[in-house]
């Protein structure tokens, strides 16, 4: 490190100052670590061990020579302590401690100088162990935990700037934060699970057949109280320290408790599932939050890169998973019914996770998923609870929008977040016409994500008309409409998919369709219901193209959702002269559902019909292969929706394809794509699920090995795609890095 202080000297070697000493001395931090403690065996036992460079037990002699100080004491000393160090310090010394609650540490510097000193920056590492002493000190203690630092508005900065510095050297991430946050903050995450631990311990050991019962003692008794054995004078200190938000935190546990405990006596079913859903998947999205994965199992934040060889034919039969954009409007649905809605064929993916998480955020009993079958205890159109906090939604653009109509209508307050990508994508497009109807709703920056929403508003019905194709507004409106008061008529440009007109009509609700809009009445009430989704065939899509260009395919993609408003692709290959046929129709909850038989056949280029374009838009990605597969030149146009999804798809296409060697010619919303040979090449996907399963479709044709990278973002709509892909016979494997 270029960056060396001189001296900095620890006052305490316990177990955070010893492995703070420990990783300064490791980082190179400072050219002498010394340290002080009134225990001489302890000092002995640093020096000996390595952990300090120099050893003192007169703060006289090193204070004033120490370019930092650190108070690593109980919290109750440091009052005493800076006392004793007052008189040595000179003007330039940064002064930090480590104590677990901050208001009483300001408060001791106060009594001791009088007003806090601009040098003296409070800090807490959330890391510890519940082993004590120097001789337990390690110095990897701080890696990867956080550092809370509490300045004052009137601290130093540059102080401030050395104590960040000092942690970051050690491997941990350095945050900051007000000084009463913090103690409440601490109180509830952190206070709370000792006391708790310490009284369980303690009330079950006073019980006769104490020895009796901890021989029984499972994985759960040791979980939970593994902290009942952290150092019992230093948890006093903290509850004298911090009693007022520790009792507080102590109060809303004990009603929470209480509700449970009703719950339990009255044998309300409902009660306790909710309670335990809620806690089972708050616990699942904190880990996911702070280990930074996401929401499904197989998907995580690694860089995962698909390399694809060409491939043998694809034969046999194949199910793809759940219908994404039927998966979301079956949960939001059944969360607005009365009474408790099965779902089957759900989606395990991300985006539908997405919407899950929100509404269990809003109070509602989900169980579920488990293989596809989801329970819902539906809270009818006024049960929404407000949420906690706001609603993340990660990359999924159809939870945002869709919500935002039913959001606008409630009585309380949102926020609705996502990630990168979707905080890049147009929400003015559905808060438009919510402000229309009377909503209170603002956009970020650009018209993105985040979008704060205003509740208490009385919606009133509009005539609207939507100047782009795009089901999401439609329902959009069509949610903020069951609330509404009046008649809210949706008009479109072009056909849009109508899961949502289709599924309010499973839940009872009336609805005047005419042949480019939708008519929806307030008052009305939805009746749960049992919805089975089929296949999604945006997910099909890819093996449709995928069989349609390796000779010899012949394959067959079971109950795929074939509605007239979703199947564009299928018509648009079928004038490129791909063998498909459907077999096997029938209807599941009211969408048609078939068999996709499709075999070999040679494609040819087309210009694809305009009316096509928004009955198929998610599927232009490999749509692109097809053509770039095809003889000849395929024509496109009006497709400038495409800019707007998880990436902007023309632009990511057109890029991986020309590395391909395709030729792929974009003017104004014209776009034009000549057949060829494909070559093997590295391409990105731009985190963007759809474009990197079109390259891996791509990477089945091309002359040599295809590497696509950043796929983590498959699992937005389906985790299971290699998995899938490997047993329809493309030759695909996964690196996760
Ligand atoms: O309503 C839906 O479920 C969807 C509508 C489409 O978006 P737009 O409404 O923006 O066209 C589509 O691209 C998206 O994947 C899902
Ligand atoms: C655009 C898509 O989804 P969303 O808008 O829900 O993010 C998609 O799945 O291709």
């Amino acid at each position: 490190m270029s960056f060396m202080v001189n001296r900095v000297l620890i006052i305490g070697l316990g177990l955070i100052g010893g492995s703070l000493a420990k990783a300064l001395k490791k980082k190179k931090f400072a050219k002498i670590v010394a340290g002080y403690d009134r225990n001489p065996d302890d000092l002995q036992q640093g020096l000996d061990l390595g952990i300090i460079d120099e050893g003192f037990s007169d703060l006289a002699e090193v204070v004033a020579t120490a370019d930092i100080v650190v108070l690593a004491v109980p919290v109750k000393a440091t009052e005493n302590v800076l006392a004793a160090i007052k008189p040595y310090l000179s003007p330039a010394t940064v002064i930090t401690d480590v104590g677990s609650t901050k208001a009483n540490v300001i408060l001791a510097a106060q009594t001791v100088f009088g007003t806090v000193p601009d040098k003296f920056i409070p800090g807490h590492p959330i890391a510890g162990s519940e082993k004590s002493g120097v001789a337990a000190a390690d110095e990897n203690l701080f890696a990867k935990h956080k550092i809370i630092l509490t300045p004052l508005p009137e601290s130093d900065e540059s102080a401030t700037r050395l104590i960040a510095r000092m942690w970051q050297s050690t491997g941990a991430e350095v945050l900051q934060m007000g000084v009463e946050r913090h103690d409440e903050v601490l109180a509830a995450t952190s206070h709370l699970p000792h006391i708790l631990a310490f009284s369980l311990v303690d009330t079950l050991a006073k019980e006769q057949d104490s020895r009796e019962i901890f021989r029984y003692a499972a994985g759960g008794f040791r979980d939970f109280t593994r902290i009942a054995a952290s150092d019992p004078t230093m948890w006093h200190d903290v509850c004298v320290a911090n009693k007022q938000e520790i009792l507080n935190q102590i109060d809303n546990f004990t009603d929470g408790l209480a509700t449970l405990r009703q719950a339990i006596v009255a044998s309300d079913s409902q009660s306790m599932l909710g309670i335990f859903t809620r806690a089972k998947s708050a616990r699942e999205h904190f880990s996911k939050m702070l280990t930074g994965t996401a929401y499904s199992q197989n998907s995580h934040k690694s860089q995962v890169t698909f390399h694809v060889h060409s491939a043998a034919p694809l034969l046999g039969r194949i199910r793809v998973p759940g219908d994404k954009s039927i998966s979301h409007r079956a949960v939001m649905l059944g969360a607005l019914a009365e009474g408790i809605t099965h779902i089957s064929g759900f989606l395990e993916s991300e985006d539908s996770l997405a919407t899950v998480q929100a509404f269990r955020d809003m109070g509602v009993v989900i169980e579920g998923p488990h293989q596809g079958r989801v329970k819902i205890y539906g809270v009818g159109l006024q049960g929404l609870y407000p949420p906690p906090g706001p609603l993340y939604l990660g990359n999924s653009g159809t939870s945002l929008r869709l919500l935002s109509g039913l959001l606008a209508a409630q009585a309380f307050d949102s926020q609705l977040l996502g990630d990168n990508s979707l905080s890049k994508r147009p929400m003015e497009r559905v808060a438009e016409p919510l402000r229309k109807m009377g909503a209170s709703i603002q956009t970020s920056e650009g018209g993105g994500a985040p979008v704060v929403i205003q509740g208490g508003q009385q919606l009133s019905a509009i005539e609207y008309q939507m100047p782009v194709a795009s089901a999401q507004v439609k329902s959009c409106l069509l949610l903020a409409g069951l609330y509404a008061t009046g008649q809210t008529r949706i008009q479109q440009p072009a056909i849009t998919r109508d899961h949502t007109e289709r599924m309010l009509q499973n839940f009872g609700v009336q609805l005047t369709i005419e042949d480019d809009a939708v008519t929806i009445a307030s008052g009305q009430v939805l009746k749960a219901t049992s919805i089975e989704i089929p296949a999604d065939i945006s997910s099909a899509a890819f093996f449709i193209v995928a069989a349609a260009i390796n000779p010899g395919s012949d394959l067959v993609i079971e109950q795929v959702g074939v509605n007239p408003s979703r199947s564009g692709v299928l018509k648009i290959l079928g004038l490129m002269g791909a063998d498909l046929t459907l077999e096997n129709p029938g209807m599941l909850s009211g969408e048609p559902v078939a068999d996709i038989h499709v075999r070999y056949a040679p494609l040819r280029g087309i210009t694809i019909p305009d009316e096509l374009v928004s009955v198929a838009i998610d599927e232009f990605p490999v749509i692109f292969v097809a053509a770039a597969a095809a003889q000849g030149v395929t024509c496109l146009s009006g497709v400038s929706e495409l800019r707007y999804k998880e990436s902007d798809r023309i632009e990511a296409m057109q890029e991986g394809l020309l590395r391909m060697g395709i030729d792929v010619t974009v003017k104004g919303d014209n776009i034009l794509i000549c057949g060829g040979v494909l070559q093997g090449a590295k391409v990105s996907s731009y985190d963007d699920h759809r474009i990197a399963m079109a390259f891996a479709v791509a990477g089945t044709i091309a002359n040599s090995e295809v590497v696509i990278e950043a796929c983590s973002h498959v699992a937005t709509s389906f985790p299971e795609f290699v998995d899938v892909a490997q047993k329809a016979g493309i030759r695909i494997n996964k690196e996760e890095t």
